[in-house]
């Protein structure tokens, strides 16, 4: 039996924070109080004066993707132990079918590529690529078989993974019917062929054009019509990197008038803007391009993480989907060949630590709601994940609210050579990832420990009542109702034959 007592430290949930210490025993936390004594043969970590939180959910990433005629570099176990190093205990990842191809298919393809190599525990979304009868009833298979309650589908990538609205609309259907979270990349991929291809003919061919080619109303107003489409659905909606502030407008806009609408910022449009794309060496433009892209509004970061804090946005990813410098030159004539992506599955708790609780907007309950609970709840895992609790997976992080660190890529644990945070400075730092009850991450003893292929999916069940409590009730009370009247008897105009 491994045993491991977290003592000293401010125990910190998304509801309140307090002095206590942390009892874990085989990967279970099984006392949480102060004045807990260490048995024998316990194992002990000292988080005097720091800060004991929930690890991060990371809601959001691709490792190893295979896009645009390359694979993303860090793959399932640099990028889950990049993840530890940075504070991050569980990814929820992608499986993406080719269009045509079975679901279910790929749902094995990538389980195949995880298993082997994750260093944490992680789940899955599935995207929904293409639409038939087969894809739905793929959809109730994995959802009732597979332990899988999410489904992402694409607005753009036209030709390659977009759905036209009509699909869409079954698709969100198919979701509210097994109880599934719908989730959407909205961005109006008919209009970025197009423009793109204006963009190219007046030859801008650099990372800029993949910007102004789809500005941020084009995220925005397809971020609306997938609200509109999710609602007339009956289905909760989840928007995905929310990059810019008309498409989280129209997220908050949503949750005010009473949609079951949640928005993810993610950690690259939290910490850093779009002017990058204009920086006059090619190589460190095309290392921030990524869909949608970032906006060139300097002040779009601030205004996401004050809707962040506020609960107008819910919970944080970082669509962590990494290409190295020579792997983005794919697109040094053209940008549409540039690989799409970008890190941050290492630096996202302390990029929202240092932007969000160091300038104030939030406090550490707010961020442990928005770097692990609310992403818990909504996605079924809660209160298995996303807090510290007795009976829950002891994915916990010791955190050191006063020490900083200088990101770059010359430090940090990830594969890609490139990092969009380079020289940022962020207050918040993990001291101590402790993983299914191992401490597989210490700062000053030694850094990582893990163990390939520790991880382990967790499934999901659907109807997540953090999101399907509302839902039904929203039904039950909207319910169209038919007018009872006598039948007409009065004229009717005559068409001529
Ligand atoms: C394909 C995937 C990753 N790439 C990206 N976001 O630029 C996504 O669109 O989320
Ligand atoms: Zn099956
Ligand atoms: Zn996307
Ligand atoms: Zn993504």
């Amino acid at each position: 039996m491994s045993k491991l007592l977290i003592s000293g430290g401010s125990v910190v949930n998304e509801d309140r924070k307090f002095r206590a210490d942390v009892y874990i025993e085989d990967g279970v936390i099984k006392e949480v109080r102060e004045g807990i004594p260490a048995p024998e043969g316990c194992e002990v970590v000292d988080a005097t004066g720091k800060l004991v939180m929930p690890g991060g959910i990371d809601t959001h990433t691709h490792m190893q993707l295979p896009f645009m005629g390359t694979v993303a570099v860090d793959d399932f176990y640099h990028g889950t132990k990049a993840a530890l190093a940075g504070g991050t205990t569980m990814i929820l990842d992608f499986v993406i079918p080719q269009k045509g191809k079975s679901l279910v298919e790929a749902y094995n393809t990538w389980r195949g590529w995880a298993d082997p190599k994750v260093c944490c525990d992680y789940s899955f979304h599935v995207a929904v690529t293409w639409w038939s009868e087969q894809v739905s009833a793929e959809m109730k298979d994995l959802t009732s078989n597979h332990g899988i309650n999410s489904f992402k589908v694409f607005m753009a990538y036209k030709d390659v993974m977009m759905l036209r609205d009509d699909e869409m609309f079954e698709c969100f259907k198919a979701c509210r019917q097994y109880g599934a979270m719908a989730q959407v990349h909205a961005e109006n991929g008919d209009l970025i062929k197009a423009q793109a291809e204006k963009m190219i003919e007046l030859g801008i061919t650099g990372p800029e054009g993949h910007e102004m080619c789809r500005p941020e109303q084009v995220e925005g107003e397809a971020t609306q019509r997938a609200i509109v489409i999710a609602d007339q659905a009956n289905c909760p909606l989840y928007v995905v990197h929310v990059m810019s502030k008309t498409a989280a407008k129209n997220v908050a806009d949503s949750r005010r008038k009473g949609y079951v609408c949640f928005g993810e910022p993610i950690a690259a449009g939290l910490g850093v803007d779009g002017k990058n794309y204009w920086h006059r060496c090619w190589r460190h433009a095309a290392g921030y391009v990524m869909g949608p892209p970032l906006r060139p509004d300097p002040s779009t970061p601030e205004y996401l993480m004050d809707l962040l804090a506020n609960g107008d946005l819910s919970c944080t990813g970082t669509d962590n989907c990494t290409f190295s410098g020579n792997q983005k030159a794919l697109g040094k004539d053209d940008f549409r060949g540039i690989p799409n992506g970008v890190n941050g599955v290492e630096d996202r708790m302390s990029v929202i630590w240092e932007k969000g609780v160091h300038t104030g907007k939030m406090d550490a309950c707010r961020f442990v709601a928005v770097t692990s609970t609310v992403a818990a709840k909504i996605f079924n895992l809660y209160p298995r994940k996303g807090i510290i609790a007795v009976g829950s997976d002891a994915d916990i992080i010791v955190w050191d609210p006063e020490a900083s660190r200088t990101i770059s890529a010359k430090t940090h644990h990830q594969a890609v050579d490139f990092n969009i945070f380079e020289g940022q400075v962020c207050h918040g730092v993990t001291d101590v990832t402790i993983s299914r009850g191992k401490v597989v991450y210490d700062r000053a003893n030694g850094g990582l420990k893990v163990v390939r292929g520790s991880g382990r999916f967790i499934p999901r069940q659907c109807f997540s009542q953090y999101v399907y409590e509302r839902q039904f009730l929203k039904e039950k009370a909207q319910k169209p109702e038919k007018v009872e009247r006598e039948p007409y008897t009065g004229p009717i105009v005559e068409i001529p034959k």
